[in-house]
């Protein structure tokens, strides 16, 4: 990788999609999924991505690993564009198919991605026999238990002949994660992977996940509406967060800033709803938010989209989308008015409803 080009890198990212508004209706929705994010994903990088349902995280994570189109902004992989490679369009660098295998996924329900006909030593022979064609059939079999004992499922030889029913929710997301790893990712998006999983087998696995990191030298996007996992994740790893508001990075940076100094209304909002990272929780039972509901994605609000929702909205946020800014590190961004001392927003009167 020469200087300057990142594992991953969104440009201006926006992802949006069409629908019919209505049977008798010609005029077209458009869901504003992701709408301009700006993303770098470096070399063992971990990102954790959050925010309520329907924000735009699992759009946004597709996005990063190609199999998600842009509809504006672009969107490389070691500074090759992702879809310039997949549309064979000008001078290509680093062919799609390549992209394809450093960007991997492993889903929320593994069981849908797993093919249930076959054995887990059949499904984890594929990427091998793809990453590893000169490798024989008995090494490929002894790789593969090697990784089942790796993350303890022992015996191996039992595990490897099993089907994915025969395996608990805890095991086939593990399944998924040498399977993913064993095509030599760059970038691993992990979408919702743990959620699934009762409160001690996700912490194991994103242990794992870490763990593996190092051996497997790959970076991970999670995507996560809890916080708290998030928090977990990017803690260990010395990550970032990003939180997420209808379709906009609204903040982002290294885990400790974020929880200990948030600066955007939402994402303090967030961690009021997560109470072990808020040991205030208990003396504030009331949520600081002005109104429940979120607005809709087809027709978010003007200005700042989370004014209608702000408990700090003034006057002016109504107005112009707010900017991102950044701190002197250049590493913490925030997308809100706040975090910018002599702006107007302070002699602005407050949003009443
Ligand atoms: N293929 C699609 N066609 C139309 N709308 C879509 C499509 N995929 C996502 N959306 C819409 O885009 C918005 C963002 O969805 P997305 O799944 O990215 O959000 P999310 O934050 O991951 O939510 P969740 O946690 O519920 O999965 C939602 O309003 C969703 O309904």
């Amino acid at each position: 990788m020469t200087e300057g080009e990142h594992v991953v890198s969104l440009d201006d990212v926006h992802v949006h999609f069409e629908s019919e508004s209505g049977i008798f209706s010609r005029e077209k929705d458009v869901v504003k999924a992701v709408d301009g994010v700006s993303l770098d994903i470096e070399e063992n990088d971990v990102v954790a991505l959050v925010g309520e349902s329907g924000c735009g995280k699992t759009t946004l994570g597709k996005t990063a690993i190609g199999t998600q189109r842009p509809t504006e902004g672009s969107i490389a992989y070691r500074g090759q564009d992702v879809w310039e490679a997949r549309d064979k369009d000008g001078d290509v660098e680093i062919p799609f198919e390549r992209i394809r295998r450093a960007l991997q996924i492993i889903h929320q329900d593994p069981g849908a991605s797993l093919n249930p006909n076959k054995t887990v030593l059949h499904s984890l022979m594929v990427p091998l026999k793809l990453t590893k064609p000169d490798m024989d059939a008995f090494d490929r079999r002894e790789r593969v238990h090697e990784m089942l004992s790796r993350v303890g499922m022992e015996p191996p030889e039992d595990y490897a002949n099993r089907y994915p029913h025969q395996l608990s929710g805890g095991e086939r997301q593990r399944v998924a994660l040498i399977r993913a790893l064993l095509m030599n990712p760059d970038l691993i998006l992990a979408d919702e992977a743990v959620s699934a999983l009762d409160v001690s087998l996700r912490i194991d696995m994103m242990d794992l996940m870490l763990e593996l990191q190092d051996q497997f030298d790959t970076s991970y996007l999670f995507v996560s509406h809890n916080l708290s996992n998030a928090s977990y994740v990017t803690g260990k790893a010395d990550g970032r967060i990003g939180v997420m508001y209808l379709g906009e990075l609204v903040e982002i940076g290294p885990i400790d800033e974020v929880i200990e100094n948030p600066q955007h209304p939402y994402t303090k909002v967030l961690m009021w709803a997560a109470p072990n990272l808020n040991p205030d929780a208990e003396e504030e039972p009331e949520s600081p938010l002005r109104k429940i509901d979120i607005p809709d994605p087809r027709d978010p609000p003007e200005g700042c989209r989370f004014h209608t929702r702000c408990p700090e909205a003034r006057e002016v946020c109504k107005e112009e989308p707010p900017g991102t800014d950044v701190d002197d590190a250049g590493n913490h961004r925030v997308a809100c008015y706040r975090a910018i001392d002599d702006h107007e927003y302070w002699e602005s009167p407050e949003l009443v409803d």
